[in-house]
């Protein structure tokens, strides 16, 4: 109900908070404009009301002028790798700055730019759940963000039918991606039985993992001859299926997860990993199915999975209730037809022996590849590799030069024992002295006295 009082007009409260909320701003529209046409206001407050007006039907006819003209449509899905690109690629543009409706998110994963962020805890902010207008070379879209179940999925819009501005602002996103996840390789795990990328983790180069020099070479010649531009036609003739598997085997801390991530770098692959123990056949099945062509699939502790010898009764029992991934299951999917095609799987385990058969036969482990203990050899590149000199970076040890640490290094692994220590824990130790190599060799005897207890 309205009432006139000395020129003033009043709305009653409910009839104001019923317009506002069907349509947010045009209550006090409706107040300026009464108060506009009882003629009862300054010429001042005269202009702002109609500014105010003009301001806010404009908004209204933008969106209603949006609705109705034939646009075209990119639609970006959350579990799917373009996403990450265009979330990136929005929370850099100026546009986020005026959203009114923003998620804020600490060190977000899927940002490339903040992956060395030395800030502490350093907060993203993207456009969330709404519309928002922006320009993109001379072009008005508008970003819509629908959040379903605790995701987002993203659509870009433009006037007109041609989509051609929509696919080149994608494209802009990519090469911006590409070139934040230059060096680094991206890891994919599996959420809610899809794929999502979890971590962005930087090349380690392959000459960091200390192993058997020969075998490293073998393996890493066998990956190469896989990978070669020719072979993926060499299988298709020979009806062989073009996919390679590798098993990697040894006690904890002895280099297989290290060396799976700089295979994946050195060939600029990006890697799935799946732990067995928390998914099903049906979803495994379907994880197989969306890999990419051209990837590394990494199982690790495949021994820890229900997966175990068939002979094995009371492990398979106990697995059982750990998972419910089937050893049938896992073989359907290494030998189906949805597994891609130029796929490298690594399955990791530390214990071989609980394996079947059936898993570790050729076709599904080509090559086993035994990680083991450290022996002089291990011990000796590593502590190489701690205090190497490094040119263009602040040394610990300036005083020493290449053939000294070289002496030391030999030094050093004569005092420890053979086959005792994983290289995670010389390591570990050899970082304890990282200042200092000669005090790496005169305490070596005694941490090893004091780890074998
Ligand atoms: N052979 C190695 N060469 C260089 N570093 C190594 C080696 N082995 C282990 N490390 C170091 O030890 C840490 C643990 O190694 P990693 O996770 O690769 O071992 P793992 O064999 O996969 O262990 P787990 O079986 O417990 O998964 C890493 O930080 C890695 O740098």
């Amino acid at each position: 109900m309205n009432s006139i009082n000395g020129g003033a007009i009043y709305h009653s409260p409910s009839q104001m908070s019923l317009i506002d909320i069907l349509f947010p701003g045009l209550g006090s529209v409706f107040v300026s404009a009464q108060q506009l046409l009882a003629g009862n206001l300054d010429s001042y407050t005269r202009l702002f009301c109609t500014l105010g007006i003009f301001v806010i039907f404009a908004r209204y006819a933008v969106r209603y002028f949006w609705d109705i003209s034939e646009a075209s449509t990119i639609y970006v899905s959350y579990y799917d790798e373009a996403y990450d690109m265009l979330v990136d690629w929005i929370a850099d543009q100026p546009f986020v700055h005026n959203a009114h409706s923003l998620i804020a998110r600490v060190r977000s994963t899927q940002r490339t730019s903040n992956l060395y962020s030395t800030k502490k805890k350093p907060v993203t902010f993207s456009p969330w759940d709404g519309s928002f207008l922006f320009w993109y070379k001379g072009h008005l879209l508008v970003l819509h963000c629908q959040v379903k179940e605790h995701r987002e999925d993203l659509r870009i819009s433009s006037i007109g039918l041609n989509a051609k501005i929509l696919k080149s602002l994608i494209e802009e996103c990519r090469e911006k991606y590409l070139k934040g996840t230059q060096k680094k390789v991206s890891v994919f795990e599996h959420r809610e039985g899809e794929w999502k990328k979890a971590r962005l983790r930087p090349v380690r180069p392959i000459s960091t993992v200390i192993m058997d020099t020969e075998l490293k070479n073998e393996i890493l010649k066998d990956v190469d001859e896989f990978l070669d531009q020719d072979m993926q036609g060499w299988y298709a003739e020979r009806g062989i299926p073009y996919k390679r598997g590798y098993l990697l085997f040894g006690p904890p801390g002895t280099g297989k997860s290290s060396f799976s991530l700089s295979l994946a770098g050195k060939h600029e692959l990006d890697i799935y990993t799946l732990q067995l123990s928390n998914i099903s056949d049906s979803t495994l099945m379907r994880l197989f199915s969306e890999l990419p062509p051209h990837c590394i699939v990494l199982l690790e502790d495949v021994d820890k999975a229900g997966v175990g010898r068939r002979d094995s009764v009371d492990a398979d029992q106990e697995n059982e209730s750990k998972s419910a991934v089937t050893l049938s299951g896992l073989l359907n999917v290494l030998d189906g037809v949805s597994s891609q095609e130029g796929r490298i799987l690594i399955m990791t385990t530390n214990h071989i022996e609980h394996l079947d058969e059936a898993l570790i036969r050729p076709g599904r482990s080509d090559k086993k590849i035994h990680f083991k203990l450290a022996d002089q050899n291990i011990s000796t590149q590593l502590f190489r590799t701690v205090f190497k000199q490094l040119p263009n970076q602040k040394q610990c040890n300036q005083e020493y030069d290449d053939e000294t640490i070289k002496a030391f290094a030999r030094d050093f692994a004569s005092k420890v024992p053979d086959q005792v220590f994983s290289p995670a824990e010389v390591l570990s130790f050899l970082l304890e002295c990282k200042k200092s190599p000669s005090d790496a060799i005169s305490c070596v005897e005694s941490w090893v006295a004091k780890a074998k207890i």
